[in-house]
């Protein structure tokens, strides 16, 4: 057994934490898995009958909800594992069978089912359920083994979430100066103002433009200018991304033991709190001290560490919570905004003529708006770019699923096809976003698609056919700050830059699918020269 669990913690562990070169590599990550298994004779036989026996027992409540796959034991475990090669093709699969019939499939995942919600009456309906009828934070645990890797507390009192709608999203255009400030700097870092064709790796560079820009908001300066800390903020989706991935290959009882063998988390916690922990406790100090002394804290800073800081204050959190939760906000934001960054990119390089109406535009929103960028309106006024990023992320999503919630009662849906508690179910993404019913002609990219339409149809606004950024009261509440800084990012490439593939290629690169997530291709270059007219 030791043999088996120490040979998987070594897979985790000889994986190279540099970005995007981890355990997104999962095709070797699960040869590896199953051969360590393989090679662990007869605890690894145990080891499988006693998941087939949980897998057999388990779930039997969703007999009556119909299978993408078999459904026979032993046959939906390897079913399971192909899931985390082929989800796209069973999600679609599932789609084309179900959406307009029962409304609700399954898919296997190695761990357990997932029931996957379909068509936009069962969405809708999904999206009207209760805290009391489906867990958002029992989803999440699901996703990301949440309890094994981050610990109980973090799920269960995940306090940053409530500071992102009440502090950010309400208060955005207090941060668009300083955003536009530090994303006009890390162009010129990072991309620089040659007019010769200068080739850059598309997804790193986005991530590093992304994650300075974002934690100028986070954490301010010179925090987010340090590269040992934009390092672990980068990193640490990774770690997550990685460690979840082998723990989830697990049935719920093993979870904890793999959990000690092969979390990264904890590790990387560490290595930020050693960077920014005094930092921490100078500031809460000095808190404490304006607050007894009733003295105002001139330049307080404004930013979402600070606000972490206020609020563990508050619930009595150690300085080390708050470093994990400032962690849990580079988790959720700066990938997700890369990702689906990239893929539009990756648009505009396969055809740089799209450029030509969003420049249009955004030179006439500059003429409005007195030549300024980040003024509380200009970015509103970019229909043009906003329909490029929404009809980009319509077709390529962070991940083909979203609205991941965890039943906590039965529910009920109006196809009458009825769901036990604690089961994990998400919604079809990428397959009702593929929908013709939807999307006239919904297989090919129409960048200017949405630009006729009112706000209903922006990039950051959700419906029951648009679902990328999830649904109902617990949909993503980190949308607006990304669709700023997205538009903002869009508008300075078209503005200040030519972009091509190298040779001139009009291919877009093909995207990875690590289970259900949606890597735009990570080792592509984009090649950018300073445009001779701006
Ligand atoms: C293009 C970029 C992004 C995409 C595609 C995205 C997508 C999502 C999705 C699908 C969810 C789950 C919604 C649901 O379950 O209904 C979510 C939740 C969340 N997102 Fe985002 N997100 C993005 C950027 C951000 C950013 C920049 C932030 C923070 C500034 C953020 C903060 C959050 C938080 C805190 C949650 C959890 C909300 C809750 O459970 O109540 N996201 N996001």
């Amino acid at each position: 057994m030791d043999k088996v669990l120490y040979r998987l913690a070594n897979v985790a562990i000889a994986e190279d934490s540099i970005i995007y070169n981890s355990i997104m590599e999962t095709d070797g990550l699960l040869v590896a898995a199953l051969f360590a298994i393989i090679r662990g004779s007869w605890m690894a036989i145990a080891l499988g009958v006693s998941y087939m026996i949980f897998n057999w027992l388990g779930p039997n409540g969703l007999r009556q909800v119909p299978t993408v796959g078999p459904s026979a034991p032993i046959f939906a475990y390897i079913s399971g594992l192909r899931y985390t090669k082929n989800a796209r093709k069973m999600l679609l699969e599932g789609y084309a069978k179900y959406a307009y019939t029962t409304g609700v499939y399954k898919v296997p995942m190695p761990d357990q089912w997932l029931v996957i919600v379909a068509g936009p009456k069962q969405i809708e309906e999904l999206k009207r359920m209760s805290d009391d009828q489906v867990s958002n934070y029992g989803g999440i645990d699901e996703l990301l083994a949440a309890r094994y890797i981050l610990g109980a507390d973090v799920v269960a009192n995940p306090y940053h979430m409530p500071l992102v709608h009440a502090k950010l999203t309400r208060n955005l255009s207090d941060f668009h100066a300083i955003m536009k400030d530090e994303m006009w700097s890390a162009f010129s870092d990072h991309i620089g103002h040659s007019y010769e064709w200068t080739s850059v790796p598309a997804l790193k560079t986005v991530m590093s433009i992304i994650s300075r820009t974002s934690n100028r908001v986070f954490v301010g300066l010179p925090l987010c200018r340090d590269p040992e800390f934009l390092s672990i903020s980068t990193n640490i989706t990774l770690d997550i991304g990685q460690s979840r991935f082998l723990i989830n290959l697990f049935p719920a009882f093993m979870k904890p033991f793999i959990a000690r063998l092969v979390n990264k988390v904890p590790a990387r916690l560490h290595e930020a709190y050693s960077k920014i922990g005094s930092m921490v406790e100078a500031r809460r100090q000095h808190a404490e001290e304006c607050k007894q002394n009733k003295e105002e804290w001139e330049d307080k800073p404004n930013d979402f560490l600070m606000w972490l800081i206020d609020e563990g204050v508050k619930h009595g959190y150690t300085n080390e919570s708050t470093v994990l939760y400032l962690l849990m906000m580079e988790f959720v934001a700066l990938h997700t905004a890369a990702m689906s960054f990239t893929h539009a990119l990756y648009y505009l390089a396969a055809d740089p003529s799209l450029a030509a109406p969003m420049r249009q535009e955004v030179d006439a929103v500059l003429e409005e708006e007195g030549g300024d960028l980040g003024s509380r309106t200009a970015v509103s006024k970019l229909r043009h770019i906003d329909s490029f990023l929404r009809e980009s992320q319509r077709l390529n999503g962070t991940n083909a699923t979203t609205v991941w919630r965890k039943t906590v009662k039965e529910i009920t849906f109006s196809s009458g096809i009825t769901i036990p508690p604690g089961v994990f179910l998400s919604a079809a993404a990428t397959a009702t976003h593929l929908d013709d019913q939807h999307y006239p002609n919904a297989n090919v990219f129409d960048p200017w698609r949405f630009v006729g339409s009112d706000n209903a149809r922006s990039f950051a606004s959700m419906s029951a056919d648009y679902i990328a950024f999830g649904q109902g009261r617990h949909a993503c509440p980190g949308r607006h700050f990304a669709a700023y800084e997205m538009k903002l990012m869009l508008a300075h490439i078209v503005l200040y830059y030519d972009v091509r593939f190298p040779e001139g290629s009009n291919i877009r690169p093909r995207n990875e699918w690590i289970g259900s997530s949606i890597i735009p291709d990570r080792d592509a270059h984009v090649l950018l020269r300073k445009r001779t007219e701006a």
